[in-house]
């Protein structure tokens, strides 16, 4: 294999910098970089020299032997001085000893072609790498450890017996075959379609675990929308004023609420608009209810008009989770809450304290999350399931009609198409597509 090499690190100011080297000849290169000798796994202060002899850093320097790296082959990590300079005065003189740059994502692909992790690893650390959710984080480090994997392994095994029972009676007469082989048979593929399903289902369910959920703020002009998003970013980042229709277009931000992230989107008040421009902004603000995972409905303590009474019915029959927030409580409460009976109520002044909003919307992203289970994290897995499941559907027509072979086949693809989420077989296209996606030193 070419040696590799790239900067590890991002492009900027901090402490340190790492350039990392994988490939046959990463010991050479590091040796006629600091003239030293290393022994495998040991930090080792060694200077660094370029070509003209000139010193262009101390730095840390690892050597991991392959096979054991983090690619399988044999690595070198310059754990240099920060900023963004060394680190590429030190990548430039690798690249003259015969490295060449590495390609996104070229080295974790190395490890999968290595053994070192399998596909749905792989996709771990992508996304990994990319969350801004810290229980989306939580989630992929389970499945870097082989979560996933370790369900696929349970449904294959599944799969093989199931076929292997099968295989028993493909040479018998139909009339031999045992009365229950069908049912029990079926019985066990029943289990195994509900926990894909279960899975899949799950998976739809929390993908927003690693994007953020979203939460749409609707509500009749000044409720309080915009003074709510401000309280929950703790900025003035919405104008607020009492002119009804000051908020024109919806403002996504992302926040952190306990260790959940979301996406809170404040929209244009909802009444009959006065002009164009709110009239499209009222269309956004009932779009954002659509896309949302929670909506959370504003309104204000000291009235209940006509058109609040309207936003309550579209609120009752949007199926999602609905938070109502009484807002304005500062002034008192002269409305009827019974109108909202059934409902998840919350009162909260924007100006003085939102505590209880936060709350409720902490509960219920803990039970969301609380599902302690692998979940699949891109299409390609989701696909591979599905393939199953359809695989799996087709082989039943088989087992009534007693041709084992044909089901025995169909079993196979089922097995096929789950084994792809761990060990995908149409190679070149799917791994320029996997790891295109990552960071250049990953
Ligand atoms: N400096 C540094 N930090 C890093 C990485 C890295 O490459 N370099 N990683 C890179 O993403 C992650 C750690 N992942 C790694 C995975 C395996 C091995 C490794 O040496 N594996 C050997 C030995 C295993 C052992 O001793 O238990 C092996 O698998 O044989 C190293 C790093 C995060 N932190
Ligand atoms: N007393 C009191 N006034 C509030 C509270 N929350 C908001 N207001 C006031 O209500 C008015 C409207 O607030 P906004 O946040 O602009 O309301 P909005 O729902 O975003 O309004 P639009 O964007 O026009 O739909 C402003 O004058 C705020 O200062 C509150 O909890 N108590
Ligand atoms: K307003
Ligand atoms: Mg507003």
């Amino acid at each position: 294999m070419e040696t590799i090499a790239a900067i590890a690190t991002p492009n900027g100011i901090g402490a340190i910098s790492i350039v990392r080297i994988s490939g046959d000849n990463a010991l050479e290169i590091a040796k006629k970089l600091t003239k030293k000798e290393f022994t495998p796994r040991k930090a080792t202060l060694a200077k660094v020299f370029d070509s003209n002899d000139e010193l262009i850093d101390i730095a840390l320097v690892i050597y991991f032997k392959a096979p054991s790296s983090f690619t399988g082959e044999d690595v070198v990590e310059f754990q240099c001085h920060g900023g963004v300079v060394v680190s590429r005065l030190i990548l430039e003189e690798v690249l003259k000893h015969g490295a060449r740059l590495a390609n996104p994502g070229e080295f974790t692909k190395r490890a999968f072609l290595n053994g070192k992790i399998d596909a749905s690893q792989a996709e771990a650390i992508a996304k990994l790498i990319e969350t801004r959710s810290k229980e989306g984080a939580k989630l992929l480090s389970r499945q870097l450890e082989g979560d996933l994997s370790k369900f696929v392994d349970e449904v294959r095994e599944k799969l093989i017996e199931i076929m292997a029972y099968a295989e028993v009676f493909i040479d018998y007469a139909e009339e031999d075959l045992p009365e229950t082989l069908g049912s029990e048979i079926e019985e066990r593929l029943q289990k195994i379609e509900e926990l894909l399903i279960h899975t899949l289902e799950s998976s739809k369910r929390r993908e927003a675990l690693l994007s953020g959920y979203k939460v749409a703020i609707v509500g009749k002009p000044n409720v309080g929308k915009s003074s709510i998003l401000n309280a929950l970013l703790n900025k003035q980042r919405a104008i607020v004023s009492d002119i009804a229709g000051t908020t024109r277009d919806t403002i996504e931000e992302d926040i952190q609420i306990g260790s959940h992230l979301i996406r809170i989107i404040d929209t244009a008040g909802i009444r009959a608009a006065k002009d164009e421009i709110e009239k499209i902004g009222v269309e956004r603000s009932k779009k954002a209810i659509e896309e949302a995972d929670i909506v959370v409905g504003v309104f204000s303590a000291d009235e209940f008009t006509k058109e609040d009474e309207e936003i309550l019915e579209l609120l009752k029959n949007v199926d999602k989770e609905v938070i109502i927030v009484i807002n304005k409580v500062d002034k008192g409460i002269n409305i009827d809450l019974d109108k909202f009976q059934g409902l998840k109520v919350v009162k909260i002044s924007a100006k003085k304290d939102i505590s209880p909003l936060i709350d409720e919307l902490k509960n219920l992203l803990d039970s969301f999350s609380s599902e302690d289970e692998h979940i699949l994290i891109s299409t390609r897995q989701i696909h591979a399931v599905e393939k199953a499941l359809n695989a799996i559907n087709e082989s039943k027509q088989f087992l009534q009609t007693g041709e084992l072979e044909l089901f025995s086949y169909q079993i196979q693809d089922a097995i096929r198409a789950i084994s792809e989420i761990t060990k995908p077989f149409e190679y070149d296209e799917m791994l320029d597509k996997m790891f295109g996606s990552f960071c250049v030193g990953k």
